[in-house]
């Protein structure tokens, strides 16, 4: 644990700006950033259309705690920043247009949107419903699923999904480690409050329509990058539910014959033991016990060669502007969780 008085006022700290400021995810990372003694939060943006208001207005909860104006966005910004990195909380498309802008600038990206997840620009437009403008870039983005990157990350980080944090977390440990049987293929159920569709106004998620739901059977966008990251074909069924904030992931796969308690229960505890994120419990986990936090929390179940494991994270902070913060962290060189704990490291 670091005392956050220890870190030297002197030091040169990290300049950022967050696009897509008023949006869920872009405030939540407004509040890390300005938690963080590394970064400073120099600048905040909407889009091109908004007038300037300050973040205090759009969500009344920062009042007196954070002090930055949300500015409308136009690339002809880029030329005067004054930044070393640019965190991206916009529309795929958005985060795709302005991102060779940013780089060619030298600006650090951290975008989370999908726009660089995947590897393959082929499945965009299936899964996207768009075709890919800057496929070059696809191979230069690290995908950044924190706790399994091996090496510090370039200028293009991109942040996975939040369904995939949530069951990529779940069972990587299980695939790394082959307990899986050959062909099988895991079936991953998960629910996700209404934040994550966004702040906009929509009919499918205002208060009286949302009760709980499947979607996107086969062909959401995430089914994809779950395969890319298990490199395994999966079933996979997002849900809506009527709460705010948290996702449950229930993963069913079945073990290779012969596999042990003991055997699985290694496979996580070497997965996690070191990763101060992951919190691997002894009892079923509630999207309540991590909603505002940068968590994930994991609990398995097996019966003989089936494993129900079950994981629940922040959709809005583990599942997007935390995982994005402890990238950031790692790419500068900086404690990984700095800033994630009300300006504690842990
Ligand atoms: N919500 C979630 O749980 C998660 C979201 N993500 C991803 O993060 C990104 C943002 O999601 P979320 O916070 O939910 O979205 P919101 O809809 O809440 O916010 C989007 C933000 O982007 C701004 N914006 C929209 N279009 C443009 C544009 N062309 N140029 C500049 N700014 C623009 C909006 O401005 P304005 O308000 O003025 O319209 C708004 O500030 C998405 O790519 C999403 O997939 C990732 C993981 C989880
Ligand atoms: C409840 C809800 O609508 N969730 C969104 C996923 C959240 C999100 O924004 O997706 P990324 O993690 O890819 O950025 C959806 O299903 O499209």
């Amino acid at each position: 644990m670091v005392n956050m008085s220890l870190v030297s006022s002197s030091e040169q700290k990290i300049r950022s700006a967050v696009l897509g400021a008023a949006g869920y995810s872009g405030a939540e990372l407004c509040a890390l950033l300005a938690a963080n003694p590394y970064f400073s939060l120099d600048y905040a943006f909407a889009s091109g259309g908004r007038t300037a208001e300050p973040l205090s207005q759009l969500y009344p909860r920062f009042t007196n705690a954070i002090d930055i104006v949300v500015e409308p966005w136009q690339d002809e910004r880029i030329s005067s920043l004054q930044i070393d990195v640019a965190f991206l909380a916009l529309p795929h498309e958005a985060s795709e247009a302005v991102t060779p802008l940013l780089l060619a600038a030298g600006i650090v990206v951290v975008d989370l949107s999908g726009a660089f997840r995947l590897k393959q620009a082929d499945l965009y437009p299936k899964y996207y419903g768009y075709q890919h403008q800057h496929p070059e870039l696809l191979a230069n983005a690290d995908y950044c699923l924190m706790e399994w990157l091996s090496e510090v990350p370039g200028d293009l980080i991109s942040v996975p999904g939040c369904y995939p944090t949530a069951c990529s977390l779940a069972l990587l440990p299980l695939i790394k480690n082959e307990l899986l049987a050959e062909h099988n293929i895991p079936v991953i159920n998960a629910t996700s409050g209404v934040s994550g569709a966004g702040r906009k106004a929509a009919l499918s998620t205002s208060f009286c329509e949302v009760g709980l739901n499947a979607y996107g059977f086969f062909g959401h966008r995430h089914r994809p990058e779950i395969e890319q990251n298990l490199r395994r074909k999966v079933v996979f069924t997002p849900h809506l539910g009527n709460f705010k904030r948290g996702i449950l992931a229930t993963s069913v796969v079945t073990l290779k014959a012969g596999i042990t308690p003991e055997q699985v229960k290694q496979a996580f505890t070497e997965a996690y033991q070191h990763k101060p994120l992951v919190r691997l419990l002894s009892q079923s986990p509630n999207v309540a016990n991590v909603a505002g936090t940068p968590y994930c929390d994991i609990y398995w179940q097996q019966d003989g060669e089936q494993l129900v494991v079950v994981s629940a994270i922040d959709n809005l902070l583990k599942g997007a502007a935390a995982q994005a913060m402890q990238a950031a962290n790692v790419r500068f060189g900086k404690p990984e969780t700095a800033g994630l704990f009300s300006g504690v490291v842990v």
